[in-house]
Parts: C-alpha cells; sequence; structure tokens
C-alpha cells in the first residue's frame, strides 16, 4: 500500500484528516510518525503557495507523495485578516483566547450583517515525480459576540455557522467535517488523488 504524508504539526487538523482519508486505500502517516522534523517557513502570500511549499519540502525530505493543508479565517470586517497570517495572528505561541479578545475589540459595537467571515483551506498535494495538485474550499459564518464550545481547536469557538444554529467548536468533530472548509478541500482532494494513484 502507498505511504502519503501529511506535511503539518497541527494536532488539530490531524484528527480531521485521518478520520476524512479513512476509507482511502492509502497509508497516511504525519510528519512526526515519518520521523521528519523540519519546520517548512511558510513565507508565501497565498494560502497556495503556503500549501504547496509545506508538500514540496517535505515531499523532497521523504522521497514520498505528501500533502500538505494550509488555512485561515478571512473577516470581511477587518479587511480579511487575519487570513494567511491566522496561526502568526499576535504571534504563534499567543494563546487563542487573547487572540480572541482582541477579534473582539476590534469587531465592538459590529452589527451582525458585517460580522461575514470564512475559514479557508488549501489543500496541495506533491508528486515525487513532479506532478502537484491543489484543492481549495471555504465555509461561510459569522464572528460571534463570544467564545462558545469545546471541539475543534484554533478560532472554532468566536465562529458561528448559521446553516448549523451553533458555533464551530459546538460541533462534533463529525458535524464539523461534514461541512468545514478542510473537510470540502480534502474530499475534492482525494477524488483527485484516486486519479493519479489508479
Ligand atoms: O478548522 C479550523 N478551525 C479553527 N481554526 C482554524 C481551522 N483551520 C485553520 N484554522 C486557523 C488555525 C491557525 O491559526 C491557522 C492555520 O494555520 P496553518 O499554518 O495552516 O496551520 P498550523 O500552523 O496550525 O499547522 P501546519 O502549518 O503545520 O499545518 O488557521
Ligand atoms: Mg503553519
Amino acid at each position: 500500500m502507498e505511504t502519503i504524508i501529511f506535511a503539518t504539526k497541527n494536532k488539530g487538523k490531524i484528527r480531521e484528516i485521518n478520520a476524512i482519508l479513512a476509507d482511502m486505500e492509502v497509508n497516511v502517516v504525519s510528519m512526526e510518525d515519518a520521523g521528519i522534523h523540519i519546520d517548512v517557513v511558510e513565507d508565501g502570500t497565498t494560502f497556495e503557495e503556503n500549501a504547496m511549499k509545506k508538500a514540496v519540502e517535505i515531499m523532497e525530505a521523504s522521497g514520498k507523495i505528501t500533502l500538505a493543508d494550509d488555512s485561515g479565517l478571512e473577516i470581511d470586517y477587518l479587511d480579511k485578516a487575519p487570513g494567511v497570517y491566522s496561526a502568526r495572528f499576535l504571534g504563534e505561541d499567543t494563546p487563542y483566547p487573547e487572540k480572541f479578545k482582541v477579534i473582539f475589540e476590534k469587531m465592538e459595537g459590529v452589527p451582525e450583517e458585517k460580522r461575514t467571515a470564512r475559514f479557508v483551506s488549501c489543500i496541495a498535494a506533491a508528486f515525487p515525480d513532479g506532478r502537484k495538485l491543489l484543492s481549495y474550499d471555504t465555509v461561510e459564518g459569522r464572528i460571534a459576540q463570544e467564545a462558545k464550545g469545546e471541539n475543534g481547536f484554533g478560532y472554532d469557538p468566536i465562529f458561528y455557522v448559521p446553516e448549523k444554529g451553533k458555533h464551530m467548536a459546538e460541533l462534533s468533530a463529525e458535524e464539523k467535517n461534514a461541512i468545514s472548509h478542510r473537510g470540502k478541500a480534502l474530499r475534492k482532494m482525494k477524488d483527485l488523488l484516486k486519479k493519479e494513484l489508479h
């Protein structure tokens, strides 16, 4: 069975990715499980660039087909910030509750209809023979007035999902994967990969 590496250090992503790719006839392993400990510098200006950079660098280090996700939160009222800088917003090691506080301050008094936001996920695949694949998807929602929910990771507690009437962090892992940016982009990637692998 083909081994594919998923180039991420984010434990929340790994959980989601394993669930979504579970039915594929490939062995998906994390960077850690593959014994690769490289820090890819995410200096691209787009999700696509950063996702492909992570995939290519880890493919070159491992010699195996490598997938990567670059994702983030776009808040329309803040001109789509933090966007590709979502992980580094206020500092990579700053706890999310502090990031939420600053976002709530910036959004103070902004009415519901102007609080629109989306999660974006770009998935890249890099093959040792040079083939490259990209998929992209989003989930639309709003920045809530308060944090709520214990599930998921990152900005999930402050992201209200209108179609569910809940914050993202209140959804179960299955419910989130069914509607999320990463769930949708990864299912598209699964279809692209199936065509390349057979
Ligand atoms: O479903 C999500 N629910 C909540 N927050 C999310 C989600 N998806 C991305 N995000 C946020 C987290 C992080 O602030 C940034 C991703 O940054 P990003 O560089 O792609 O990931 P990362 O640095 O955590 O791990 P890695 O680069 O090793 O894959 O967007
Ligand atoms: Mg990152």
